[in-house]
This record gives C-alpha cells, structure tokens and sequence, in this order.
C-alpha cells in the first residue's frame, strides 16, 4: 500500500501542513529540531493510533493550542483508504476511516500498515526483554487487531490479580476469589503466548534467511521464544503449566504484591552461531540481527495482509555502515518508505531524484528542485 496525500493542523510543531508524498521514496532532510520526526509520527499514529514517541496526547497537540489533526489519503490493492484523527485536551482521540467514525482504537490498526525502524530498534537485541516483549506485542498488534484486544484485556487482569495479592498479604480472607483471577489469567495468558510463539516461528524462518544475505552467509541467526513457563508447546500444555507454576509461586508472590510468571515475563531468546547475542554479542552481530528481525517483519506482514507495509526510517541510515545499508536500500525497492535525515551523504546508497526529497524548515516542508539536491549533497 502506499499513500498519497498528509494534512496536519496544529501537530507537534506544524500549524498546517498539506503534503503530496511519493508512492516510493520519500525523504525529509533538515537540521536538527525542524519537525522531520513529527511527520514519521503522525503517519504511525494514522497506523495504529498511537505515537511511537509519547503515550501522552497532550504532548503531541501543539503546544499553544487544544486540538489536532491527521489525515492521510492512500492506496490499498483494491480499495482508496482514508483516515483521519482528530486529538482534543481532555477528550477521547476521535477516528475516522473513510468517513465513517470508530469507537475503538482496534478497528484503526487493519486500515494503514505501517512498520518503524529508529536507532532503538538498533538496540533491540541489545536492551533488556523489556524491548523485545514490546516489539512482539506490537508487531503482532499490527497484523492482528484481536492479539491488541487479548493483551489489553490480560495487562488488566494482571493488575486486578496483583491488587489482591497485596489484599491476600494482608488478610488471608481475600484468598476465596484468587481462582477467578487465575482462570482469566491463563485463558488470556494462553491466547497471548501461542500467538507470539506461532510470530516467533515464523520470523526466525524469514529472518535466518535474511541475516545469511547480510553476512555473506557466515552466520546463522537463530530467534526463539523464552517463556517463564516450562512447557509451551500446545494449548492444553501452555494452559496446565501455567495454572501450576501460578500455584508454585503463589507465596513468593503474595510476599512481593506481585505476578512472577506469565507471558508479561517472556523474552525472546537471539543466537548466533549457538551463541547468545543479547549478552555475548559484539555490536555489529546485534545490528545485523536487529536489521534482519525488522526485515523479516515486513516481510511477514506482506504474507499476513497480502501488501507491503509503510516503512518509516527514522534517523536510520546513518547508524548503518555501507553494506548494511545497501542491504537494506535493496530490500525496500517496492515499499513506500519515508526517511528522515540530517545529511543527504549518508544516503548515497539511494537512487534519489528531486521528487522524492522534503526540505523540513522550521516546520514548513518543501519540495526540492534538482538545483537544491546538489547543493544540499554538497553541504
Ligand atoms: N507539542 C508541540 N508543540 C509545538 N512544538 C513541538 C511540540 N512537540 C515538539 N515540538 C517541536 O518539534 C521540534 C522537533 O521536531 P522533530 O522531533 O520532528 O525534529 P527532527 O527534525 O526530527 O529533529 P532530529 O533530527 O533532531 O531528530 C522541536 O522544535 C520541538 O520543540
């Protein structure tokens, strides 16, 4: 898919902004500061609802006024897509797809496939599971609507159980409805870890394969799912020993107030060669990973919604050495992708024209000539 047309009002740092983007490769130079990552942003948000910078609204309204505005036109396979979001100081985010209003956040996620790539995805394999736990959720939110539902709905109940723990710490008496807690806790723990299991699979094929491309065929990349739980083959299994270790731990986690074992404990596991990168990993193999796992996930998101993914890249280039990079340039060729920079020269691996460069100023986006090009690449 890809999309045609962005109109901001009153976004981060732009008061109002009416772009014609490039079905292909649109890249938005400027110095620090000028609004390039907020453009990135707002397309995410037209995605999946949310900022991939902030989770508080109110940051990204402009900062003297109360209310803001997106709306992106595209193209799918067979249908036009529209959407619009409207935020209010206060209020509930208001959407729309194609005119016609959504009351929850879940229906957005199907409409505009958008994948973001920025120096922290870099650090995935790097960082604690924290990250990684949050690029499955995500990325599986974006290709499945329903899994977005079952984590929100697991996230709650993991706070209500851990609320009567606390209760039970202090009066036993509280004891009676923890089975209620518990039955909820596995049914949706169960549903949320199958899912990420059955993502995990897939992208260690897709990415093995992709890593071996980056690598000249000298390493083997290897992701898997580590879940807290000792079995988590089948449902039936996943669902015993999640109920059992519950059990097992229940006096540690009365003590601590706290839920020791469940998919919000899970990480995802990244070898090389055998060996595990996230703590053996020289920086260069846990770049190479982080880039094959991202391209794989585009790649997976293909299979799953039948089109490619938008691809945001946000200040990713220049972190990349040549090789990765020109990897990387080669793997985008039919995606819409949507780079922010400071320095044209860290792109010398792309194939730009002048229809294809944003000049980002203080909030205002311009549209180069080929003059410009060749003074901004001489800078
Ligand atoms: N709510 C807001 N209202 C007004 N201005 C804002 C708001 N939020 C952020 N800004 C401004 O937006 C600008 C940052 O924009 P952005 O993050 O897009 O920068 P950038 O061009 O990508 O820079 P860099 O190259 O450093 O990443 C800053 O000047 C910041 O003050």
């Amino acid at each position: 898919m890809y999309l045609r047309k962005l109109k901001l009002i009153n976004f981060r740092n732009y008061h109002q902004l009416d772009l014609k983007l490039h079905p292909k490769m649109n890249v938005f130079i400027g110095d620090n500061a000028q609004g390039k990552t907020n453009i990135l942003e707002a397309i995410y948000m037209t995605g999946t609802g949310k900022s991939f910078r902030t989770s508080k609204e109110r940051e990204i309204i402009k900062m003297d006024k109360d209310k803001s505005y997106i709306h992106v036109e595209g193209e799918k396979k067979y249908t036009s897509v529209s959407v619009e979001i409207k935020l209010e100081e206060n209020k509930k985010k208001q959407m729309k797809v194609n005119g016609v209003t959504l009351t929850k956040n879940v229906d957005l996620l199907s409409n505009v496939h958008v994948i973001v790539f920025s120096p922290e995805d870099l650090k995935l394999v790097k960082e604690g599971p924290v990250e990684r736990r949050k690029f499955m959720d995500i990325e599986i939110s974006n290709m499945k609507p329903r899994y977005y539902h079952q984590l929100g709905q697991y996230n709650r109940v993991l706070i209500q159980r851990n609320n009567l723990l606390k209760k039970i710490h202090h009066d036993r008496k509280y004891m009676a409805t923890l089975d209620i807690w518990d039955e909820k806790l596995v049914e949706l723990g169960t549903s949320i870890m199958k899912e990420r299991i059955k993502f995990i699979l897939r992208l260690n094929t897709l990415s093995r394969l992709l890593h071996r491309k980056i690598t000249d065929n000298k390493e083997n990349l290897e992701i898997k799912y580590m879940s807290n739980i000792k079995e988590v083959h089948d449902e039936e299994r996943i669902q015993h020993y999640f109920h059992r270790d519950l059990k097992k731990v229940l006096d540690i986690d009365i003590q601590r107030g706290t839920t020791t074992v469940g998919p919000h404990r899970d990480d995802l596991g990244v070898y090389v060669n055998g060996i595990d990168i996230r703590i053996f990993g020289s920086q260069g193999q846990q770049r190479t990973s982080a880039l094959a796992l991202k391209l794989a996930e585009i790649e997976l998101m293909k299979a799953e919604t039948g089109e490619y993914p938008i691809l945001l890249l946000d200040d990713v280039m220049s972190e990349l050495d040549v090789k990765r990079q020109a990897f990387l340039v080669k793997s985008l060729r039919d995606i819409q992708t949507f780079i922010t920079t400071t320095d044209l020269n860290a792109l010398s691996t792309l194939n730009l024209e002048a229809k294809n460069i944003y000049y980002v100023e203080k909030a205002t986006v311009r549209q180069n000539d080929e003059k410009d090009i060749n003074e901004l690449k001489s800078k």
